[in-house]
């Protein structure tokens, strides 16, 4: 039996490119548990999530070039040895720490103790050829969409989707920006600081920050491990989107309220709303998995709230649960495509197809129009989603509205995010727009 190397990170890169190619799993769960457990050694980990992430990004560019030189195509190959071309293929054309040649003696490498002999053999032809020919010129006449797919490696459907509801400029942008590394924000827990002293406790722990544009609680982390802090322990902060913290200031919820977050697990929303709410009142954070509640619970605990209280919850059925008319604020963090995720969750792009996304909108619009009967008149909704597609955004808000016109749009919520005089009542962030994940929030009011 052949034994793996010990700190192997370019075979252990391949194992975790093919979990996630082959059983679906997250690259970023897969990652978080690799480096957990200490499969490769601390100063190989930035490599490690380099090559996983690097790979899965760029999956579509890098099969067309692959396509040129395996004979029978990259489909035709098994999946371990066509992520092993792939991520060799990465590190030729996007990195240039490690010389071509030493690339191409790891992969073969990896091929013979992974496989046999002969394996080793194509793996060796097929990046050689690679490097006599380089990579293949896109015809002239090839589609543009196709070839904006090639090029920002995306779906092709993806791309149209985008353009229809975007247009074209948006869509080379955004596509452009998912293969961006993504920044590490913190929202800064303002019950327990100000967003200046979070900046100067983490520099003093060696980590260098900056304000974040977007939300008045965020910082961008410029340097430095937060998660290993004194300060994250004793809860000054969480990590989190920048976009996404625009939503407790959305809903606006007040000390001593009643609120909803009826779809809340991980619990990022719900804990900041607590902390809005100077942890007086109450926020009911369900969700239809019971296991997820638990991180809900230990993110409330670290921020010392005690008002949050959680519970598995099917939000379609919630009058089972609470009377009409109960709460002052509702967030539904709706379920979702997620694809303004993908510079996270570079998978999604490849793993989800069209006829997944069907059924979405209609989910979301009944979760919405179930937890909205638990509505006080006078009370306010806020709708949001991390995705970037108007069928799971707008359409199903509108859909919403034009059914139960006692529910009328919350034009000041852009106001209230902005602090100036844009109005209105709905606000799409696209990646590029900020350099954040994508997202869409809505926000409406129940009148009498
Ligand atoms: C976008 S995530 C919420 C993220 C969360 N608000 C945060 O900020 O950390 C959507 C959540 O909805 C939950 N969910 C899916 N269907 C649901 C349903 N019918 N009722 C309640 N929760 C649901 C999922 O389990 C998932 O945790």
């Amino acid at each position: 039996m052949k034994t793996k190397q010990p700190n192997d990170v370019r075979s252990i890169a391949v194992s975790l490119i093919e979990r996630v190619e082959k059983e679906g799993a997250y690259s970023h769960l897969v990652l978080d548990a690799a480096i957990k457990d200490r499969l490769v050694p601390e100063r190989d980990t930035a490599l490690l999530t380099e090559l996983v992430y690097g790979t899965i990004k760029r999956r579509n560019t890098l099969d067309y070039c692959l396509n040129a030189h395996v004979k029978k195509g990259v489909g035709s190959l098994q999946t371990w040895v066509a992520s092993l071309l792939r991520m060799s293929l990465y590190q030729m054309i996007y990195l240039d720490r490690v010389p071509e040649r030493a690339v191409l003696y790891e992969a073969v490498r990896i091929a013979k103790e992974k496989g046999h002999e002969g394996i080793g053999s194509l793996v060796n032809a097929v990046l050689r050829s690679y490097q006599r020919a380089g990579f293949p010129a896109l015809p002239e006449q090839m589609e543009r969409l196709e070839k904006l797919s090639v090029e920002y490696s995306h779906p092709r459907w993806l791309l149209e989707e985008w353009e229809t509801a975007y247009g074209q400029e948006n869509t080379a942008a955004m596509a452009a920006q998912n293969l961006v590394p993504p920044q590490t924000s913190i929202r800064v827990n303002r019950m327990k600081a100000s967003r200046e002293e979070v900046m100067e406790k983490l520099e003093r722990e060696g980590c260098d920050t900056e304000k974040g544009a977007l939300s008045e609680d965020a910082l961008i982390v410029l340097t430095g491990n937060v998660l290993m802090t004194k300060a994250y322990n004793e809860g000054y902060f969480t990590i989190q989107d920048e976009s996404s913290m625009l939503v407790a200031a959305a809903l606006d919820a007040k000390a001593g309220m009643t609120v909803l977050d009826a779809c809340a697990a991980p619990g990022g929303k719900t804990t900041h709303i607590a902390e809005r709410m100077h942890n007086q009142g109450s926020v009911h954070a369900f969700d239809l998995h019971q296991k997820k509640l638990r991180h809900i619970e230990e993110q409330a605990e670290r921020l010392e709230l005690s008002i949050i209280s959680t519970k598995k919850l099917d939000a379609r059925n919630i009058l089972t649960e609470i009377d009409e008319q109960h709460y002052d604020r509702i967030l539904i963090d709706a379920p979702c495509s997620g694809m303004g995720v993908i510079r996270r969750k570079p998978e999604l792009k490849w793993n989800k197809k069209p006829d997944d996304l069907i059924s979405l909108p209609s989910v979301q619009y009944d979760i919405l129009t179930e937890a909205a009967k638990t509505l006080k008149i006078g009370g306010r909704i806020v709708y949001s989603t991390c995705t970037v597609r108007p069928e799971e955004n707008e359409q199903v808000v509108k859909a919403f509205l034009e059914a139960h016109p006692s529910f009328v749009r919350d034009d000041s919520m852009k106001r209230r995010l902005t602090q100036d005089t844009e109005s209105g009542s709905e606000w799409t962030i696209l990646p590029h727009n900020y350099e954040t994940d994508g997202f869409y929030m809505a926000a409406f009011e129940r009148k009498g």
